[in-house]
């Protein structure tokens, strides 16, 4: 658990993170939105205190972080950034042993470690481990930083815009595995992003940052049907509002016990696909199929654009 308390940071008379308190549960992804300039990267960096508070504190599971010597923080927390940062002079391998080698682990042990990340990362160790980062897609770099952040086992990743120079269709793969990655290993994630889209599809809660303050932080249905903020509102997009609302939702929560004929849905699409899909192909309703292969009812047009609307 992170415990942030009346946390500020000041640079001359100019407040970037201005008394903010909250808590971040463990084993959850956290993302943390705002303007340009609004303190994101700040606050994320006083976690790991690459940036030090000018008061308040920051507890990791019940322990003050200025408690914690450098290389325990170290261990705890991984932090990966836009650009991945990765050694250029340094093979993969050796980019991800980073942190494992400055905590002293031994050889095996951190040849153990360099293998199992990039198996879970889709690259083949035999392939991979002996190449150099430019000969590597932007994509494979993205998931060695990643890797080696993950790499000495934190129990905290912190991410700084870690998939902001990516193209949308790898970008769209890199969330997804982060978010299986996330499941495996359990890891508490905190993640800086401009992108609301990511946000909404990424996290269990939204912190919105407005000129130094978070002005909200709750789960994302909780932003988009009360934004706390007008400027909440106009971040989330008013016109985005009823496609987050279905987007966040399967059809299995949407189920009608009306019958439908046509090529039925699965039951984990999102609400906001099969819209999509009844509004492409001109049906009204399409039934809906449960992973045992039970038919258990049907989604509307009707139904769905309620929901759309918050009505339902
Ligand atoms: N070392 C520093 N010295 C002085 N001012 C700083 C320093 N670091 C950051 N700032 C200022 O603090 C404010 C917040 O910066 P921060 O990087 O936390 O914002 P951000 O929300 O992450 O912005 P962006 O989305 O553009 O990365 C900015 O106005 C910035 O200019």
């Amino acid at each position: 658990m992170i415990e942030i308390e009346t946390l500020t940071k000041r640079y001359g008379d100019n407040t970037v993170v201005d008394t903010v308190t909250m808590t971040i549960q463990p084993r959850t992804v956290t993302v943390i939105v705002g303007t340009s300039g609004s303190g994101k990267t700040t606050l994320l960096r006083m976690i790991n205190r690459l940036v030090e508070p000018t008061s308040g504190t920051i507890k990791l599971d019940g322990v003050d972080n200025r408690d914690l010597p450098g290389f325990e923080l170290r261990r705890r927390i991984g932090y990966a950034i836009q650009g991945h940062g990765l050694f250029p002079h340094r093979t993969v391998a050796q980019n991800i042993a980073t942190v494992p080698g400055l905590l002293g682990w031994d050889r095996p042990r951190i040849d153990a470690k360099v293998k199992e990340l990039l198996e879970l990362f889709q690259l083949d160790p035999d392939d991979f481990a002996s190449r150099f980062p430019h000969e590597l897609s932007g994509g494979q770099q993205q998931r060695v930083g990643v890797a080696r952040a993950l790499a000495a086992e934190p129990n905290v990743l912190l991410m700084d815009e870690p998939f902001g120079a990516l193209d949308p269709i790898i970008r769209a793969k890199a969330q997804q595995d982060l978010i299986s990655i996330q499941k495996v290993l359990g890891t508490t994630i905190v993640l800086v992003t401009h992108d609301m889209d990511e946000a909404f599809h990424l996290a269990d809660r939204i912190a919105v940052m407005d000129k130094g303050k978070v002005v909200q932080y709750g789960a994302p249905v909780e932003l988009v049907r009360q934004p706390a903020t007008p400027f909440v509102e106009t971040l989330i997009g008013d016109t985005e509002r009823p496609f987050r609302l279905l987007s966040m939702q399967t059809i299995g929560e949407a189920v009608e016990p009306n019958q439908a004929t046509g090529e039925p849905l699965s039951e984990d699409m999102s609400q906001r696909e099969a819209l999509s899909k009844l509004l492409w192909t001109g049906q009204q309703a399409l039934p809906v199929r449960a992973s045992d292969g039970r038919i258990i009812g049907s989604v509307s047009v009707e139904g769905l654009s309620k929901r759309a609307a918050g009505l339902a």
